[in-house]
């Protein structure tokens, strides 16, 4: 591997990982076959096989919705249920048999009474390890009792743990209560000298506060979460330089930036497009440190943390609404402090802060879930936004709303709203928030407005031959368009996801099979993008979000 662990440039921050050569934009660091420890969210693992996490069809009523609006189905793999637990499930013997090997012997007598509940992905990562660590007494993993070195619960001597008891003890709380329930479902095992009990607490720990989200880039869902000792050896930073891709199940760290031989490399744990004090609560309440990356150190002084206009400007018109929400987010209000003149001013503009980031999904209150939320709520909050004339299109949380429009206009069939929408965020919001091109949230996006344009293009989905013809008068043809977007999801793919990945093949194939349907050489579909394009762009800067 080209990269070393060693202590972190960042005061206080332990080991991180640094490269041992250069690379470039787009380059893959390294690739794990699959994460150490990988669990499902619940919810996939009645169709995603738990060893692979390819993910099966959805069931036939949404496949035939999707494939009615011209959208990916799911590669249509069938999983079979363990027949031991009924719990998990498998694609295939070899993927069943693997993970048996590996994991599920430890786990497939606690998770199978009929009368126990589905347990969170945290819990059953750590009835695996605590059963993987009594049955390697000779200490062969070592891999395995490197998590229990990572912070905050080992490496640092449970000062990290003290830290969470005191600030947030109604997380601690929660946390020990599950790592409790893992223990005691697993037997209470006996692991050498060991206590037990706090090993379970150790890996809960960790595998909670050190997890990357995997997800399926084909079909944005989310999958479950992964912990890896090499990976998770990277540290945070605001400004990384690297990205971690998932392509089920191998795990991929792409450069995103130039890295030099014995520089630190830093991936994200959280949105980094959100302001200063957003992101610096998110690691807080999530990841129980505070952010000392070099942006962080410069506080509140980049793009994404500067309004149109000055706070203290806020319109009189929102005084009074600001104050309601002064009363409902008190407990928010420092999280979303501005820096204002006027107190007055700071406290209203950290109001309206607090009310559209939870709309968008984001609460740093540890008593309320992240339920999602209706179109209408989302629509108030960008109105609020964009009305008080502080917010533009990129200032945090305009974009995440957006995206949240986009995904509900698009699983309602109303193509057209999202296709707008998916073309402002293209052309005016990717780019500043995501400069590198191969950015793999950008590629995503791309693909979603190639397979939103296809849609647009089939005269047989109701409405949407009226939308391609007034296009056509406004001089772009869709089916231009359609390429233009497939073209350049496919350009990235290799810096991105990797052509072999599983998102790599399917946009291979719909590529090729795209052209076999027409009799246009490439170069010339081409030069026609490249003529549509500039038009394109203006249909995004006219789009009025409020008005779809
Ligand atoms: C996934 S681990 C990274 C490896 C860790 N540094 C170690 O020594 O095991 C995450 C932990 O590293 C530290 N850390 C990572 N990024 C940091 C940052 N930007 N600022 C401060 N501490 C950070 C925090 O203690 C956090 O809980």
């Amino acid at each position: 591997m080209e990269v070393e662990r060693k202590k972190s440039g960042i005061e206080g921050a332990g080991r991180g990982l640094f490269a041992k050569k250069d690379f470039q934009p787009g380059d893959v660091i390294f690739t794990l076959d699959r994460p150490y420890v990988a669990e499902l969210d619940i919810n996939r693992l009645q169709d995603t096989c738990a060893w692979c996490f390819q993910r099966g069809a959805a069931d036939d009523e949404e496949r035939a919705r999707r494939a009615a609006l011209g959208f990916f189905t799911g590669g249509g793999i069938e999983t079979k249920a363990c027949t031991g637990c009924k719990r998990v499930r498998y694609c295939s013997k070899p993927c069943q048999s693997k993970a048996w090997k590996r994991e599920h012997k430890h786990e497939c007598k606690v998770i199978a009474p009929e009368t126990r509940p589905d347990l969170p992905h945290g819990v059953r990562a750590v009835i695996k390890l605590l059963g993987r660590l009594k049955n390697d007494s000779a200490g062969k993993d070592e891999l395995l009792l490197d998590i229990l070195q990572f912070t905050p619960a080992g490496g640092d001597k449970g000062e990290a743990l003290e830290r969470i008891k005191k600030e947030n003890p109604q997380r601690f709380e929660d946390f020990s209560m599950l790592a409790y329930g893992a223990w005691k479902y697993s037997g209470e095992p006996s692991i050498g000298d060991m206590d037990s009990e706090m090993i379970a607490k150790a890996f809960f720990y960790n595998v909670m506060s050190n997890t990357i989200q995997l997800s399926s880039a084909l079909d944005d869902t989310s999958l479950g979460v992964g912990f890896d000792p090499i990976l998770c050896s990277a540290n945070h930073s605001c400004d990384p330089n690297s990205v971690v891709v998932f392509n089920q199940p191998k795990l991929v760290l792409r450069a995103i930036k130039p890295i030099k031989k014995g520089e630190e490399i830093f991936m994200k744990y959280v949105d980094v497009t959100n302001p200063f004090s957003v992101r610096q609560a998110e690691l807080r309440d999530s990841y129980f440190f505070r952010c000392q990356c070099a942006k962080c150190k410069k506080g509140a002084a980049f793009p994404e943390d500067k309004f149109l206009k000055a706070p203290d400007e806020l319109p009189k018109d929102f005084f009074k609404l600001a104050d309601d929400l002064r009363k409902r987010h008190a407990k928010q209000l420092p999280t979303f402090f501005v820096p204002a003149n006027d107190p007055e001013a700071q406290l209203r503009v950290a109001a309206i802060q607090a009310e559209v980031f939870s709309v968008s999904g984001l609460t740093f209150d540890v008593n309320k879930g992240n339920d999602t939320s209706s179109e209408e709520e989302v629509l108030d909050a960008l109105k609020l936004c964009l009305n008080t004339g502080l917010w533009g299109y990129t200032r945090q949380p305009v974009p995440h709303l957006l995206r949240q429009l986009l995904v509900m206009y698009l699983s309602q069939g109303r193509i057209y709203q999202a296709w707008r929408i998916g073309a402002l965020r293209h052309f005016l919001i990717s780019p500043t928030l995501y400069p590198t091109a191969s950015y793999p949230d950008r590629v995503i996006d791309c693909w979603m407005m190639s397979t939103a344009t296809n849609s647009l293009c089939n005269p047989n989905i109701p409405g949407h031959k009226e939308i391609f013809d007034q296009c056509l008068k406004s001089g772009f043809d869709l089916r231009i368009v359609y390429f233009g977007f497939l073209i350049e999801t496919r350009e990235q793919i290799e810096r991105s996801f990797g052509k072999d990945s599983p998102f790599g093949q399917v946009v291979e194939n719909v590529f090729q099979k795209t052209m076999q349907n027409t009799d246009i050489p490439l170069s010339e579909i081409k030069d026609k993008v490249k003529e549509t394009w500039p038009k394109l762009k203006a249909v995004a800067h006219n789009v009025d979000v409020l008005k779809l």
